[in-house]
C-alpha cells in the first residue's frame, strides 16, 4: 500500500516535471482511440477488416519488424490531409497535458498521387494541425516568441494555459531513394520558416544502404540543417548482414550527426567512439524494451551512458504504439536506475542543450527550469 502511494506520488511528480521531448514519430504517437475510430470509419466502408485491424492495434508486445507491419497499416488509416492535421493536433495536445514544453515531432513526409497529396500537401496539413491546437498556446516559429515569461508548465497545477514550443523534423525513411531522400532535405529547406527545423532517417533498420541516404544527409550538413540518425537499433541477426551494420554504424557515428538516436548494438569500439564524440543521445527505454534492441529496462544501456555522464534525452519514439508517455519514460529511469528527483529534473532540463531550435528558444526554455527547479526540488 506504502509502495502504490509512494509510486503514485512520483508518477505525478513526473507528469508536473517540465520536459523537452526530442524523438516522437508522428505516426507512432497516435491514441489507440483515434486509431480505432479510423479504423472503425474504414471498415464500415468496406476498405479494411475492423475486426483484424482492432486486433492488431489493441496487442502490447510487438517486434521491430510487426511494428514497420503496424505502420503500414497506420498509414493506411491515417493518411489523408485532413486526417493528418487531425493526429498532429492531437499529439501536440497531448504532449502538452503531460507538461512537455518543448517538443519536436518528426514525421515522413508522403506521396500519395491516389489522396491527390504531395510531401508538401502533406506537410501542410501537418502545419494546419499544428496551428489548430486549441486549448494549449503553441509557439510554432522562432519569429513568433513572444517576450512574456510565462510560466509554461505550471506544476502547482493551476488553471493556466499552457505554452509549448513546437518544432518539427523530416524524416527519411530507410525504404526511400536518394533522389527521394533530397527531395524531403528540399523541403525542410523551402519549409524552414513554418517551424520545420531537422532532418531525421528512420525506418526499418533491415532494410537500405547508408549510401542510398548519405548524400541527402549531406546535403542538409552543407545546408545547416541539423540532423539526427536512428543508429544500432537492433542486433541483425543474419551473419551477412551484420557486417554492412557494422559498417553502416561506424559510417553514421563519422557523419556526426547533431544526436544519434538509440544506439543499442554497439560494439566496444563504437561505444568509446560514441562516448569521445559527445552526440547526444535520444535515449527511448520502453520502445527498446519492446521491439528487443535492449534485453530488459535493468540491462538497458542507459545506465552506462548515464553514469559515463554522455549527453542524453529522455524520449518516447512511438507513445501510442508503446502505450507509454513521456511521463512514464521518466518514472522508468527513476524506478529503474534509482535517480533521484533531483537527477531526474537534471536530466530533464539538460535536454534543452541539445534541442535543435534557436538560442533564443534555449534561453527561454533554461528559463522555464529555472524557476520550475526551486517549486519542483523543494517536494
Ligand atoms: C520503433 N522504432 C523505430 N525505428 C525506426 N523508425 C521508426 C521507429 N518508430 C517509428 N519509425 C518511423 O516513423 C514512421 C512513423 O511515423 P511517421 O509516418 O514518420 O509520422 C515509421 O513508418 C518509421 O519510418
Ligand atoms: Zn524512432
Amino acid at each position: 500500500m506504502e509502495t502504490s502511494e509512494a509510486e503514485k506520488e512520483m508518477r505525478e511528480w513526473c507528469v508536473a516535471l517540465p520536459k523537452v521531448e526530442l524523438h516522437a514519430h508522428l505516426n507512432g504517437s497516435v491514441r489507440n482511440s483515434t486509431l480505432l475510430e479510423l479504423a472503425k470509419e474504414l471498415g464500415d466502408k468496406g476498405v479494411i477488416v475492423f475486426e483484424d485491424v482492432k486486433d492488431v492495434i489493441m496487442k502490447n508486445d510487438r517486434s521491430l519488424p510487426e511494428c514497420f507491419r503496424l505502420f503500414d497499416l497506420f498509414h493506411i488509416l491515417t493518411t489523408d490531409h485532413d486526417t493528418v492535421t487531425r493526429i498532429a493536433k492531437e499529439v501536440v495536445g497531448d504532449f502538452a497535458a503531460e507538461n512537455v514544453v518543448y517538443l519536436e515531432i518528426r514525421t515522413t513526409p508522403k506521396n500519395n498521387e491516389a489522396k491527390g497529396m504531395t510531401k508538401r500537401s502533406y506537410m501542410n496539413a501537418v502545419v494546419k494541425g499544428l496551428k489548430s491546437v486549441e486549448d494549449v498556446d503553441v509557439v510554432l516559429f522562432d519569429s513568433n516568441l513572444r517576450n512574456d515569461e510565462t510560466p509554461m508548465s505550471d506544476l502547482s497545477g493551476d488553471t493556466k494555459r499552457k505554452k509549448i514550443y513546437v518544432r518539427l523534423l523530416l524524416s527519411i525513411d530507410r525504404r526511400e531513394t536518394t533522389s527521394a531522400a533530397l527531395d524531403t532535405v528540399n523541403l525542410a529547406m523551402e519549409m524552414k520558416d513554418q517551424g520545420v527545423i531537422g532532418i531525421d532517417l528512420s525506418g526499418n533498420p533491415v532494410v537500405g544502404e547508408w549510401e542510398t541516404y548519405l548524400p541527402a544527409l549531406e546535403h542538409a550538413k552543407d545546408l545547416g540543417i541539423p540532423t539526427t540518425i536512428h543508429c544500432g537499433e537492433m542486433k541483425l541477426e543474419l551473419s551477412e548482414q551484420q557486417v554492412p551494420n557494422r559498417k553502416e554504424i561506424q559510417a553514421m557515428l563519422d557523419f556526426c550527426p547533431q544526436r544519434l538516436g538509440h544506439v543499442c548494438c554497439l560494439d566496444d569500439e563504437e561505444w568509446k567512439k560514441l562516448k569521445s564524440s559527445m552526440i547526444p543521445v535520444e535515449i527511448c527505454l520502453t520502445s527498446n524494451v519492446m521491439t528487443g534492441g535492449a534485453p530488459s529496462l535493468e540491462l538497458h544501456h542507459f545506465a552506462d551512458l548515464y553514469n559515463a555522464k554522455h549527453p542524453l534525452s529522455i524520449c518516447t519514439d512511438d507513445s501510442g504504439l508503446f502505450s507509454t508517455s513521456l511521463s512514464n519514460e521518466y518514472y522508468l529511469v527513476a524506478s529503474t536506475f534509482g535517480l533521484s528527483k533531483t537527477e531526474l529534473f537534471r536530466l530533464a532540463q539538460g535536454a534543452v542543450e541539445f534541442v535543435f531550435a534557436d538560442d533564443e528558444v534555449k534561453k527561454s526554455l533554461r528559463a522555464v527550469f529555472e524557476r520550475a527547479a526551486a517549486e519542483t526540488l523543494a517536494s
